[in-house]
């Protein structure tokens, strides 16, 4: 999170053992850091001590031969820098001061230098961080009962979650499975006076990825420790020569719903995240994961991950998808899907790349104008649109990061579930589930100063900055909450502010050289638990048949209209394939480059937009050879087919779907016909109520109470052949970052490597040998 925060100094003191000479003082917490220079003098002379004690240790490595060092080594921030991997499952030991031990170990050199700080220990009402976080059970409690931090409150609050000092108060190891469930839907029942409505909170999970290869191999030292899948040491290296910066030694501690070591597999986080979620989802509610932290600490690898070790994104798909199955003898599920990404402060439909789309806000909340929701049957069919959303997504090698994403994703699944209750009413249920893929917060010097990476990288920071401030405001309790500050918390306002269950997962780097990185990110999940979303209710109507027979005979009306219009759209979309097709055999018949240069040439106003377009460089000296120009060709024929073929899957989609809808409506309407002819007057005489609406007779439409108005909805069938057609895609403006994944680099022969339009893939979902083959993709 691209904003500073003050580190508390920490008293760090003389902990030689058993010293004579040791002052009266030595082991009491300075009152006051500013409170003379006298004392200040004392302090250097004590720190100028520890360097001298710090050399002694060396000369007596053995700490069992001394008792205090033996308890210092039961402190669990002690022995942190052994190694990485190493999961304690002690608790820290309570009642001692906190003690934080370098050990300057140097890899290379085989040689150690250890100092040891005691860290004083602040009276139990000063520790803010973490303090009802005993156990799961105490912290909701907690959060239950603690009222929203007044204003006053606040700056006090805020200055010691910065601080060292921690109160550690010991709870039993959570377990992975049912933490969502304890901690959601959180009623604040000992609150009345702060709100009455029920509330729910946002889980926060902390993952830390392992040490990169080049971190290693620069002699890079572990800074975080995570003891009991919950609690996390982070403790700042310091420079033995910067004795002015020695005073200022942070040590940390956090406590979180839970935090995964480096060892923690995509499925372990998965099940512990987002499985829940997913279940709850299929009932009616909205659900949100976003992944939070510094560029290159591994968010994309949980939400994606890759062809071996899949993600969350694609982990919740299956899972989605799988219950689904085994749900559907007791219901109608209906999924769409949309994924979008936020790049330089502009929305864009990854689904269907094209003009940046407009935020506006409505009464079910902020929606994208003219984002493509995709009706999806299979969890194939979501991975092939999800690796085309991927291929168009912003990705780009940083200093820090090979496959950096400069934009944030988020992908969308709406889920409608429609049932006949036992009063043969149809209940339509509509749950949403957000994915959210957060580009990282970044320094200009760990990226890149002086190219475009720098003005990706302020907007990022600025998206991220505003999500701050939206945290605070939201922790705070303040009335305003702004988030109308950037795109992102825009999109984000349901997820933090909303009836949504919320997690988040801050994702963070072990290597000491990005400890202010991830001070932050987790400061800022720290303070993430605080906030609070509405209770998350099933979002749940019962349809009903219009009562009178006007009503009947307008529905149906309405109905024969809307059946015309998808004819015509089908018919439409057919036309369209059957040009393209025409260009593709045109194109292969004579493959001259003048041909085909004049079919894939994008439109005027496409031009105008595509500055992101790879140009043919000059350097490459390929431009104006015979044999570059056939290689063009040959390109380009092929890109041809690929884009037919593309094409006619989805025009299969789409028939399918038509033909699905259309089969649909004529049995409501004959129903209704029949039901009419019957019992003629039979709603005005009171007869027994149809369970049937216009709503329940569009099955393609998400609720239009959750997702868009059905005017837009209307408007946004009547412009589908538009959205999706050949033409658009043609269209699409290529983006000015070239597109880099990070498959690129781990699976060279993978499909999801082939070039799209110039632009490397990043996904590799479709890649997977085992998937059946996409309705998207399949010919017709
Ligand atoms: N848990 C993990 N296990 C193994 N490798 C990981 C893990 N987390 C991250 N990595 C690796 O670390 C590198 C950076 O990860 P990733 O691209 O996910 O970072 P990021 O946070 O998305 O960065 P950015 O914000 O710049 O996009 C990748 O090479 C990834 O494979």
């Amino acid at each position: 999170m691209p904003v500073s925060t003050r580190s508390q100094t920490n008293s760090v003191e003389r902990s030689k053992p058993g010293s004579d000479q040791e002052p009266s003082h030595a082991n009491l917490p300075l009152r006051n850091p500013h409170h003379g220079l006298k004392e200040k003098m004392r302090a250097l002379t004590l720190l100028y001590e520890q360097q001298k004690q710090a050399a002694a240790a060396l000369r007596n490595p053995n700490p069992k031969s001394d008792p205090e060092q033996l308890r210092f080594a039961s402190h669990p921030s002690v022995e942190l820098f052994g190694s990485c991997k190493k999961e304690e499952r002690e608790e820290p030991k309570q009642g001692s001061h906190h003690v934080m031990r370098e050990n300057n170990s140097n890899a290379m050199h085989n040689s150690t230098v250890t100092r040891t700080y005691v860290l004083p220990q602040p009276p139990p009402t000063h520790a803010k961080e973490n303090v009802a976080a005993a156990g799961l059970n105490d912290r909701i409690l907690s959060f239950t009962s603690c009222p929203r931090k007044s204003k006053a409150s606040t700056p006090v609050a805020r200055r010691l979650s910065m601080g060292g000092h921690v109160q550690h108060v010991p709870g039993p190891p959570r377990e992975s499975s049912g933490v969502a469930e304890g901690a959601r839907n959180v009623q604040e029942s000992e609150t009345p006076s702060v709100s009455e409505t029920p509330t729910s909170r946002i889980l926060v999970f902390v993952r830390l990825r392992p040490m990169a290869k080049k971190e290693k191999e620069a002699g890079s030292r572990c800074c975080v420790r995570i003891v009991n899948r919950r609690d996390v040491y982070l403790t700042e290296f310091a420079n033995e020569n910067d004795y002015l910066r020695l005073k200022r030694l942070r040590g940390r501690h956090f406590m979180f719903d839970a935090s995964f070591p480096d060892s923690t597999s995509q499925q372990e986080v998965y099940s512990t995240t987002t499985a829940e979620l997913v279940e709850a989802v299929l009932q009616g509610r909205n659900g949100s994961v976003f992944c939070y932290g510094a560029t290159g600490a591994g968010k994309t690898y949980t939400m994606l991950g890759t062809l071996e070790n899949p993600g969350v994104m694609v982990l919740a798909i299956k899972d989605l998808f799988t219950k689904i199955r085994q749900r559907s003898c007791d219901g109608n599920h209906v999924v769409h899907l949309s994924y979008l990404e936020v790049y330089n402060e502009t929305v864009r439909d990854l689904l269907s790349p094209g003009r940046p789309l407009v935020l506006r806000e409505d009464k079910q909340g902020i929606v994208a104008a003219g984002l493509t929701q995709y009706r999806a049957y299979s969890a194939d069919e979501v991975m092939a649109l999800l690796q085309q959303g991927n291929q168009n997504r912003t990705t780009e090698p940083t200093r820090a990061n090979e496959t950096s994403s400069r934009s944030h994703a988020i992908l969308q699944v709406v889920i409608e579930y429609r049932v006949k209750d036992a009063s043969m009413n149809v209940v339509n249920r509509v749950g949403k589930l957000s994915l959210i893929d957060l580009a990282g917060s970044e320094r200009a010097l760990a990226t890149d100063q002086r190219t475009a990476r720098s003005l990706e990288g302020a907007n990022i920071n600025r998206s991220l900055l505003a999500l701050s401030s939206c945290i605070n405001a939201l922790v705070e309790g303040k009335k305003h909450i702004p988030y109308r500050n950037s795109k992102l918390t825009q999109l984000l306002k349901d997820s933090l502010g909303g009836a949504c269950n919320t997690v988040m997962i801050a994702n963070i780097s072990p290597c000491n050289l990005t400890f202010g990185e991830t001070q932050n990110t987790l400061h800022w999940a720290d303070r993430a638990k605080e906030i609070r979303t509405k209770a998350c209710e099933v979002n749940e109507e019962t349809l009903q048949l219009p009562e009178t027979d006007t009503d009947q005979a307008k529905l149906l009306l309405e109905l024969q209209k809307e059946n015309r219009e998808l004819r015509v759209q089908l018919a439409h979309q057919k036309q369209k394939l059957l040009v393209v097709q025409a260009q593709s055999f045109a194109a292969n018949a004579s493959p001259t480059p003048s041909s085909v240069a004049s079919l894939l040439t994008p439109p005027t106003s496409a031009q105008a937009n595509d500055k992101r377009k790879p140009r043919p460089s000059f350097l490459t000296r390929t431009c104006f050879t015979p044999e570059s120009k056939k290689r063009g060709a040959e390109e380009a024929v092929r890109d041809l087919r690929r884009t037919v073929k593309t094409l006619e899957a989805e025009i299969e989609r789409m028939k399918k779907d038509h033909t699905s809808q259309l089969k649909q409506k004529d049995d409501l309407i004959r129903e209704l016909l029949r039901g009419s002819e019957k019992t003629p007057g039979a709603g005005r005489e009171g007869g027994e109520k149809r369970a049937v609406t216009r709503t329940s007779l569009r099955p393609q439409e998400p609720s239009t109470k959750r997702i868009v108005t059905r005017a837009s909805m209307r408007k946004q069938e009547a412009s589908i052949g538009e959205l999706k057609s050949p033409s658009h895609r043609f269209r699409s403006p290529v983006p000015t970052a070239k597109k880099r994944s990070f498959w690129d680099i781990t699976t060279a022969n993978s499909p999801s490597v082939a070039t799209l339009n110039g632009r490397k893939t990043r996904s590799h979902v479709i890649s997977e040998p085992a998937a059946a083959p996409s309705m998207l993709l399949q010919v017709i």
